[in-house]
């Protein structure tokens, strides 16, 4: 369990962030993890290429349709969807384990990932949903990202739109004008959520001890 003060200790959650490509999800989730040892990230698997840069087992688990099939049969996701043309989810395993050492776990997934673990895990899921400030600066930085071929940009930029019809079903809103603010809102999110009161598991013994009843 992670004590969420010197004394409480406290039941892990599971923050998920999902926004149209290029919103900047990645982005912000890099720099929760970098901030913020008691956060662990949930690598998905994805049938998609890898982008320049990405390495396999950091940023996804690279695999083949069968092998993302035979997964799905071995039951070995939380979750899983297709997205664009391509095949994500999210194994089981790794959540299961930074759960239970009282860590939080960080999730970058679509809509229809989330709409499965708000089904299994309502009490343990926070939702983020990050909206770009206009469609033009979307595109701007879709494309200043310059990890997607033209036709892969238009083709996400078609999306977004379905995309983001879907921010009713969130539990927070950041519309990531400036990356720093939109890091630090993040931030404030899960201190907040951090602190509720029915994940603080320790805090009956905790009063127990303050009123001196033991
Ligand atoms: N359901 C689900 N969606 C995922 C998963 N991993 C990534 N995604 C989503 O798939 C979409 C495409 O991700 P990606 O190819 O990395 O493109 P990006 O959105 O431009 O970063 C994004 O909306 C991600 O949130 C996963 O494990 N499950
Ligand atoms: N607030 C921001 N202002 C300007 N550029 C941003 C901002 N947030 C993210 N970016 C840039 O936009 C591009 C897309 O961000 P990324 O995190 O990859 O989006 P997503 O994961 O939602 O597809 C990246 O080049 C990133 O550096």
């Amino acid at each position: 369990m992670t004590d969420t003060l010197p004394t409480v200790s406290r039941r892990g959650l599971m923050l998920v962030m999902s926004s149209p490509s290029g919103a900047g999800k990645t982005t912000i989730s890099r720099a929760l993890l970098e901030r913020d040892p008691a956060i662990g990230m949930s690598v998905s698997a994805t049938t998609r290429a890898p982008r320049p840069g990405e390495v396999d087992g950091k940023d996804y688990h690279f695999v083949t349709v069968e092998k993302f099939h035979e997964m799905v049969e071995q039951r070995e996701f939380l979750e899983h969807a297709r997205v664009f043309d391509n095949f994500y989810g999210t194994p089981r395993g790794p959540v299961d384990a930074i759960l239970r050492s009282g860590r939080d776990v960080l999730f970058d997934i679509d809509w229809q990932g989330t709409q499965q673990m708000a089904q299994n895990a309502r009490a343990d899921l926070v939702s983020v949903f990050v909206l770009p400030p206009s469609v033009e600066e979307l595109e701007r930085r879709l494309r200043g990202r310059a990890q997607d071929s033209d036709e892969v940009v238009k083709k996400r930029m078609s999306k977004a739109g379905d995309e983001m019809s879907h921010w009713p079903e969130y539990d927070y809103i950041v519309v990531n004008v400036d990356l720093d603010k939109s890091i630090a809102a993040v931030q404030a999110i899960l201190a907040a959520e951090r602190l509720k009161r029915d994940r603080l598991v320790g805090l009956p013994d905790f009063v127990t001890r303050l009123r001196g009843e033991e």
